[in-house]
């Protein structure tokens, strides 16, 4: 099997994983796995699909800065340039991008404070950290609609192999060194902000939460 096709095939898996849990909405999300590193090629979403629905034409492979490295009609998603600033800047191996009413919300609550902080919880392990009553944080960032603008945004919070950005009112891009860290980090964020959401509420209508 060549070495796209392995990768396509993860890929696929992943995004049928996130379709079950209906995190794509209305053609939002877009997911991208490394395939070589030098030159560096990815495989990337198509742009305005339904990434719920499985087809041959659900990912293409694309170079350094973004463009189809083969003959292809498909178009690379829209927001293929977050993808080339963390291939560029790290040795990450997989990209993922998701809109969820959580996440949306969470950027929204927390956009003043240009960051969403988390603590108390045992799902923090999932990240690698074992610290009692450890902390994690995930910056929010204006949702520029010029997306040469956004990811020139984004491309400063990018600081490691994995990492999570929150784009305000729009979703969180997740990056991991493999398709399995990528997915665990992005359902880590997701409990999260589920969590969050829902202890808002609950301190709202009165009931002790801690
Ligand atoms: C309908 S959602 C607007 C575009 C977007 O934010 C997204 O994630 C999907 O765009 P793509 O070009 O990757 O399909
Ligand atoms: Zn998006």
């Amino acid at each position: 099997m060549s070495i796209v096709v392995k990768k396509w095939n993860e890929l696929a898996e992943v995004k049928a994983e996130l379709a079950a849990r209906d995190w794509f909405f209305a053609t939002s999300g877009n997911l991208s796995i490394k395939v070589t590193d030098d030159p560096l090629t990815f495989l990337v979403t198509a742009s305005g699909k339904d990434k719920r629905k499985q087809t041959d034409e659900d990912f293409l492979l694309v170079d350094a800065a973004g463009r189809p490295a083969e003959k292809t009609h498909l178009k690379p998603s829209a927001e293929t340039l977050l993808h080339v600033e963390i291939y560029n800047r790290t040795n990450a191996g997989c990209v993922l991008h998701v809109h969820t009413v959580d996440n949306n919300i969470i950027s929204d609550v927390y956009a003043a404070n240009g960051e969403a902080v988390f603590s108390g919880q045992e799902i923090i392990k999932a990240f690698g950290i074992w610290e009692e009553n450890a902390e994690v944080r995930i910056p929010i960032i204006y949702n520029y609609a010029d997306i040469p603008t956004l990811a020139q945004q984004f491309s400063t919070y990018i600081h490691g192999d994995a990492g999570a950005v929150l784009i305000h009112n729009h979703g969180i891009t997740v990056w991991g060194r493999t398709a399995f860290e990528a997915k665990k980090h992005l359902e880590a964020w997701e409990f999260l902000f589920r969590w969050q959401v829902k202890r808002l509420l609950l301190q709202r209508a009165g009931l002790p939460v801690g």
